[in-house]
């Protein structure tokens, strides 16, 4: 792979909470169009790498490029600017706006003009919002929030989506609804991080994964390699 290729690359990175060292090291490259599985177990540092990542963990040193710029010391909301859309857990929705006003607020055009997922193809795509279209934000459950922060993100027309935790605690029904979407997002050339503690399905639908332990890269790979890889329930706990 080249590294014109790469969208996201992001070498040796170290992150401190204080004096606590939490990322030892850790390298993550995404092409155009991947999607890459995030893992490990609880407290490993999965939400620190996509913090730091972000931007939003100021004590942090190592490389992070971003689309060929440096990010290294860029400032949150750098990364959004340049077509990265975060869809933290169970965030990210206006309570007091509808679902409609809530999307076409998030309306932006993607860094190449794309205008692709309209208003019209986000409702096709979540049934479920469109029956809710006129509801406020905080009248939905939390499985419609998630879809609603899903659907924003699409009408920013991202290059990359992190989804974390997406489906956390939500019924079965909707988690299946999300994967639906997950795997159109896919399907559609967008580049996807994914943390789910569902590592099945995330092996299953990534193309990359990586392990992380203790802020250390154990394992990484194909994620077909990786779900065949003998050490891979030793780092999940499974
Ligand atoms: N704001 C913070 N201040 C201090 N320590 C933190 C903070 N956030 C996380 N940590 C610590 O950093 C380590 C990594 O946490 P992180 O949330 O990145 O793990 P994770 O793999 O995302 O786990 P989880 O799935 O539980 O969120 C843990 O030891 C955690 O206690």
């Amino acid at each position: 792979m080249t590294t014109s290729e790469l969208i996201l690359d992001a070498r040796d990175l170290h992150a401190w909470y204080g004096s606590s060292h939490v990322l030892h090291g850790v390298s993550l490259q995404i092409a155009r169009g991947e999607t890459v599985g995030l893992l490990g177990r609880n407290g490993m540092g999965k939400s620190t790498l996509i913090r730091t990542l972000l931007g939003h963990v100021t004590q942090r040193d190592g490389h992070i490029g971003l689309f060929g710029q440096d990010m290294s010391k860029a400032r949150p909301h750098a990364a959004a600017r340049l077509g990265v859309a975060y869809v933290p857990e169970g965030r990210g929705v206006f309570p007091n706006l509808s679902v409609r006003e809530n999307l076409l607020m998030a309306a932006r055009r993607g860094r190449d003009g794309r205008n692709d997922w309209t208003f019209e193809r986000v409702m096709a795509t979540f049934p479920r919002l469109q029956e809710r279209i006129a509801n406020m934000g905080n009248q939905l459950s939390g499985g419609e929030q998630q879809m609603l922060s899903i659907g924003r993100a699409l009408m920013t027309h991202p290059e990359l989506i992190i989804l974390d935790e997406a489906t956390e605690g939500l019924a079965p029904l909707i988690v299946a609804e999300i994967w639906r979407v997950i795997a159109e997002i896919r399907a559609s050339g967008i580049a996807t991080l994914i943390v789910d503690r569902d590592w099945r399905k995330v092996l299953a639908r990534s193309d990359q994964a990586l392990v992380l332990q203790k802020g250390q890269v154990v394992l990484s790979g194909r994620s077909a390699a990786v779900a065949e890889d003998a050490a891979l329930g030793r780092y999940l706990g499974v």
